[in-house]
């Protein structure tokens, strides 16, 4: 069965629909919105479509067949409606394919990313570390700074066809500084929901680690001002 989602809609990346689509949390009277741009990456088949679709539908239908991969709906997250922009999307096997290409404008979009692993699948395990890199480097955030990038193991419940312990992707994710969770699409939703909120959490503490950034270079800039005027005056 392939299911007819009423919240697909196709996103440009074109620079001005990523500046307009960016987490914000709109002031004035008009409307107190957040709109998260999340990116959800992953080995073929370990369900990416699944997951989105349970957080968004709340159902699991087992096959996805052809869907479109980004969906929009709102959601409501402690008591505020959340503009979810979900782009759920295929690992870059090929380098060379042209769909690759565009990869770095599709991490540039996110505000957030989910990186999806299958327990019952090493490999899909394995290039969890390398997606990660390639999207610091791509937001230029090889630093200390934390990126709101959560793993998450898929398919729990095959735990008789388990290839990746609890405890390897809780130390791959402690050791790339980001949030982690185990959950079964197929068996329940609860552990979907967190893994978005939980998400949603840290887009808005990464934004308000950049506004405060910003205001401390403004505050440092407009002192030595200050300071520059003083001295001349003085002179
Ligand atoms: N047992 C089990 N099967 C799951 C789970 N999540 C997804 N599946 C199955 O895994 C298969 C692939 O799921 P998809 O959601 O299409 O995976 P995907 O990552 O979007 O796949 P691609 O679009 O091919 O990259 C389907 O047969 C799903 O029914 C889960 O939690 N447990």
């Amino acid at each position: 069965m392939v299911l007819k989602l009423p919240l697909r809609r196709s996103v440009s990346l074109s620079p001005e629909h990523q500046s307009s689509a960016s987490p914000a949390e709109m002031t004035g009277p008009t409307a107190l919105k957040m709109e998260a741009n999340i990116l959800v990456l992953g080995a073929d088949g370990v369900g990416k479509s699944a997951l989105t679709v349970r957080f968004l539908t709340r159902r699991f239908i087992g096959e996805y067949g052809e869907l479109e991969s980004i969906y929009s709906h709102n959601v409501t997250v402690d008591g505020k409606e959340v503009l979810f922009n979900i782009w759920d999307y295929p690992y870059c096997k090929d380098p060379t394919d042209e769909s690759c290409a565009e990869e770095e404008k599709r991490i540039q979009w996110a505000d957030g990313f989910v990186l999806i692993y299958s327990i019952s699948d090493r490999a899909s395990f394995n290039i969890i570390c390398q997606t990660i890199q390639l999207i610091k480097a791509a937001k230029d955030c090889l630093g200390p700074e934390k990126l709101p990038i959560v793993i998450v193991g898929n398919k729990r419940d095959l735990h008789h066809l388990r290839a990746v312990s609890s405890e390897e992707g809780r130390l791959l994710a402690l050791s790339m500084d980001c949030d982690f969770y185990e959950v079964s699409a197929a068996e329940a939703y609860h552990g979907v929901l967190m893994v978005f909120h939980g998400l949603v959490d840290k887009i808005k503490e990464s934004k308000l680690v950049s506004k405060r950034g910003t205001g401390i270079r403004g505050i440092v800039k407009s002192m030595s001002a200050v300071f520059a005027r003083r001295r001349t005056d003085s002179l």
